[in-house]
């Protein structure tokens, strides 16, 4: 059956469902609280809060089946071309575990674990060293991955390393991070897989004129040429990339110094066993008992049977507050695409607006429009069973607003006052992890980029290009000398602009 057949099914499983409402499909069928959830490794989750029936359901199981999901997860992980337009694969499964035997994702897998060796003789070095900070500089894949893991994993007091992230060209998060380091005291790592990112080259000369030493400034980067001809940075201090990863699949890779150096080599380690323990879930596991396939139907259901045009994600646990941000870049810039690998329109929606914030403050900021606003916002809700801080109490009321809102959500409120009454019927998936540890957080990221791989699948497009963000580049490289002041800018509205720049700027 041709694609588009497919989607006007579940467009007509939707309008079928759209007088039935979350409250009465629980009370019709209570068994969908225990039938609509996976358990894998570390994760549970729960989509009996989705709006689709067990009827709709097959309809979505056969899209992932009509695209051979099996079987394009089997050439995902054994290094196929996935990636045509950049005639690759992606073998970023490859960097934590050796789950095929097929040679290309063998290699890599040999690689990788070369890398990682060479990774915990650095750590080794500069923990023996007088080194107490550590400045990543790296922008997108190389920074958003990194930052996220850093900040969860990491002990309330730093163990060895106090980590900070630079990104940002503007030179203001420089002088940020800068103060108060001791450029003695601090070891660089440039980050970069092209080392050609316009934010990481600035910010790297700024760190190493900084730095004053070139013997603390190490690179990660698949273009060790221009990291030597650049920064002069020795062989032995540059690990490598490769291009079978891409930048936002890559913190399993040496982008993740940063978090082994924070949390050290062991747990680094961990974080890549609960990835590898997702992928293997995901390679084995039957479509229905697939937490990966789950997760991406419910987001096919979402945008191309319902509509819905955002999708947020709140974690309940004030580590996890950059995910949001680490999955805007993952989801956005892998599904961000209105053609198909033949280059032809999708011709239906893909990728919704992921945005999100922590648990429970943005109950006090957003919630108000999740609850009673006229857009209907899925929500992917996490939440983690054990909590680590010595605080029981609010670990207990954390985890009650967690339940509640998602309950709320989904039931609403009558009321003979408007203002008062809750629509309910608001979809939510639960994702539950046992506890904050390496493993469930690996699980939980490998689980995000394979749900990712699957929707791709169902639309029909290539996850792992990102072209849409370099014409944006150019201009800007094109504009520089007209922000000098040195050249005139070709377009009217800029050249006003330009203009208003000039006149706004105060005088010092
Ligand atoms: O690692 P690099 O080459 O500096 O690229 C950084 C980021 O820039 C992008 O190419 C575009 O934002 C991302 O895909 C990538 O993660």
């Amino acid at each position: 059956m041709p694609a588009a057949h497919r989607f006007e099914q579940l467009g007509a499983q939707a309008a079928r469902l759209a007088e039935v409402d979350l409250k009465s499909m629980l009370q019709a069928d209570p068994a969908r609280a225990g039938d609509f959830a996976v358990r894998a490794g570390p994760l549970y989750a729960s989509f009996a809060r989705q709006g689709y029936d067990r009827a709709a359901l097959d309809i979505l199981f056969d899209q992932l089946a009509a695209v051979d999901g099996p079987g394009r997860l089997r050439a995902l992980f054994a290094g196929e071309t996935v990636n045509p337009t950049e005639a690759r694969p992606a073998l970023h499964t490859a960097l934590r575990g050796d789950l095929t035997h097929e040679t290309v994702a063998r290699d890599a897998h040999a690689q990788a674990q070369a890398t990682r060796s060479r990774m915990r003789g650095l750590i080794a070095a500069l923990a023996a060293s007088d080194v107490t900070d550590i400045v990543s500089v790296g922008i997108g894949g190389s920074d958003l991955g990194p930052r996220l893991a850093v900040d969860a994993l990491s002990a309330p007091t730093p163990d060895r390393f106090r980590v900070h992230f630079l990104s940002n060209v503007d030179g203001a998060a420089a002088q940020r991070t800068l103060a108060g380091l001791d450029p003695a005291r601090t070891a660089v790592l440039l980050i970069s897989k092209s080392f050609g990112t316009q934010e990481t080259l600035l910010n790297g000369a700024i760190l190493r004129q900084w730095l004053g030493d070139d013997e603390r400034l190490y690179a990660i980067t698949a273009n060790a040429e221009r990291a030597a001809s650049t920064f002069a940075i020795a062989p032995d201090r540059i690990l490598p990339m490769w291009d079978w990863v891409g930048g936002r699949y890559s913190l399993w890779s040496a982008v993740g110094l940063p978090i082994a150096l924070a949390i050290g080599a062991d747990r680094f380690d961990e974080l890549l066993a609960g990835a590898a323990e997702m992928d293997a879930h995901v390679l084995d596991a039957a479509p229905r008992d697939n937490l990966a396939a789950w997760h991406a139907l419910t987001a096919i259901w979402n945008t191309n049977a319902r509509g819905l045009a955002t999708q947020a994600v709140m974690p309940y646990d004030e580590r996890l507050k950059l995910l949001p941000n680490y999955l805007q870049q993952l989801v956005m810039e892998s599904l961000g695409k209105s053609v198909k690998l033949d280059g032809s329109p999708v011709g239906v929606q893909t990728v919704p607006v992921w945005w999100g914030g922590v648990g429970t403050d943005s109950q006090h900021s957003f919630f108000q429009a999740l609850h009673q606003g006229t857009q209907i916002v899925p929500v992917d809700f996490i939440g983690v069973a054990r909590g680590d801080d010595p605080y029981r109490e609010n670990h207990a009321a954390l985890l009650s607003n967690l339940l509640g809102q998602a309950e709320a959500l989904a039931n609403g409120q009558a009321s003979a006052d408007p203002h008062r009454a809750y629509p309910g019927n608001r979809p939510s998936t639960m994702i539950l992890l046992d506890s904050l540890t390496p493993r469930s957080l690996g699980a939980l990221l490998a689980l995000y980029e394979h749900s990712v791989y699957l929707q791709a699948l169902v639309w029909g497009i290539n996850p792992f290009d990102q072209f849409g963000v370099e014409l944006g580049k150019q201009v800007a490289n094109r504009l520089l000398p007209a922000v000098h002041g040195e050249a005139v800018a070709d377009d009217v509205v800029t050249r006003a602009l330009l203009a208003e720049l000039v006149k706004l700027k105060p005088a010092k």
